[in-house]
């Protein structure tokens, strides 16, 4: 795990963090450091303890070992619990579902926070007219919740959390029910918003594209545990582990196991990296990105047979899957590619491993 720099200025900073349901432990032994002004992307699978992580951050679940602190106070803990509650620690909550008041004007929705925080009406009116500006949908304000489409309940769930100015803003999967096209909108509305509030953000999500896009500092997780924290362009150059490797990037990268045969590393009978790249090692996993993988014999260059599976334009290339035995292989050929489900095709490996990785998957040191 590759840390990034972190000083005392740190907004937000996890130390050696547990969550326990029972016996299963779904947050294991977490320390992330977050500087002031960034937006850290927590990333995985289904189910690697993204939500538990942020149900913590925003003192809605205790640890059970470890600590929470914002600003360099600690506001949850191992020992004593949610040591402040929800309202107090500073931190705004945006989750997928919207939960707006169904029987609250947009207005009164977005003012509802600022009058619980006792906030004068003078200061709450101005208040919900600059936020109400700022998500550019002041014309919604005399509507009701049931009057507006999701996309616009959801700017409204996001201008009722910014409201009373929180220095953390967390967010739960916050696009996940808006279509495509108003996610890729989204993303850059919450970018911009996220900038003017200065605000620190802690953003869980499942799309890789999301986090690599808005992140700052991207914390990958698997099974509980950081797999790599980092910037994503660190994350996407130098992964740590076969799991990062294959879990962020599009198109997905492809991961050759490989043995050693004389001084090479080969793919079966094929010779595919020097053998003392990976000293001492008789097993290893080559990582090559899809736009490495070539179709069709390059001269120079080595080749395999494989079996074309489908073609998937993008951006003026085409995205070509095949199989070699059971092995997937993605390769990036310009322009235009199709061929019939099951034809014989032949895949080249136009440059060296991008890098090599034991067979248990942590990356050898090049
Ligand atoms: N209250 C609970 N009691 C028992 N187990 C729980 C509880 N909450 C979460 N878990 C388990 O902890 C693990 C992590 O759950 P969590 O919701 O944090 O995952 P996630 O990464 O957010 O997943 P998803 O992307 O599907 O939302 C899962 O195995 C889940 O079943």
């Amino acid at each position: 795990m590759n840390a990034l720099n972190t000083t005392t200025a740190d907004a937000i900073r996890i130390t050696d963090l547990v969550k326990r349901f029972g016996t299963f432990t779904a947050v294991d032994h977490i320390d992330i450091a977050v500087p002031k002004g960034a937006f850290l992307v927590l990333v995985g699978p289904s189910g690697c303890g993204k939500s538990t992580l942020l149900r913590m951050l925003a003192g809605l679940d205790e640890p059970s070992a470890g600590e929470i602190a914002f600003l360099g106070q600690t506001v949850s803990s191992g020992t004593g619990g949610v040591l402040s509650d929800p309202r107090q620690r500073n931190a705004g909550l945006v989750f997928q579902s919207y939960a707006l008041w169904p029987h609250m004007t947009v207005a009164n929705n977005i003012a509802w926070p600022l009058k619980v925080a006792k906030w004068n009406k003078e200061m709450r009116d101005a208040r919900v007219a600059e936020v109400l500006a700022l998500l550019g949908i002041d014309e919604l304000r005399d509507r009701y919740p049931a009057e507006i489409s999701g996309g616009q309940q959801q700017r409204v769930a996001i201008a009722r959390t910014i409201a009373p100015k929180p220095a953390i803003l967390l967010f739960d999967e916050p696009l996940s029910n808006l279509d495509a096209k108003l996610r890729i909108e989204m993303r850059s509305e919450l970018m911009r918003i996220h900038r003017a509030t200065g605000a620190t953000s802690v953003y869980v999500t499942h799309d890789q594209v999301e986090a690599m896009t808005m992140a700052t500092h991207v914390a990958v997780l698997n099974n509980g545990r950081v797999e790599q924290f980092g910037a994503p362009i660190d994350l996407l150059r130098q992964p740590q582990t076969t799991f990062v490797a294959t879990f962020l990037g599009t198109p997905p990268a492809n991961l050759l196991p490989v043995e050693k045969r004389g001084d090479s590393l080969a793919f079966g009978d094929l010779p595919l990296a020097d053998a003392a790249l990976a000293p001492g090692l008789t097993t290893a996993q080559l990582l090559y990105r899809a736009q490495d993988i070539g179709v069709g014999v390059v001269e120079g260059r080595p080749s395999i047979a494989a079996t074309f599976s489908e073609a998937a334009p993008i951006a003026g290339q085409t995205m070509v899957t095949a199989m070699v035995g059971d092995l997937r292989f993605t390769g990036l050929v310009d322009g235009y590619f199709q061929a019939a489900p099951g034809d014989a095709i032949q895949l080249s490996f136009l440059r060296d491993p991008d890098a090599i990785f034991t067979s248990g998957g942590e990356r050898v040191a090049q």
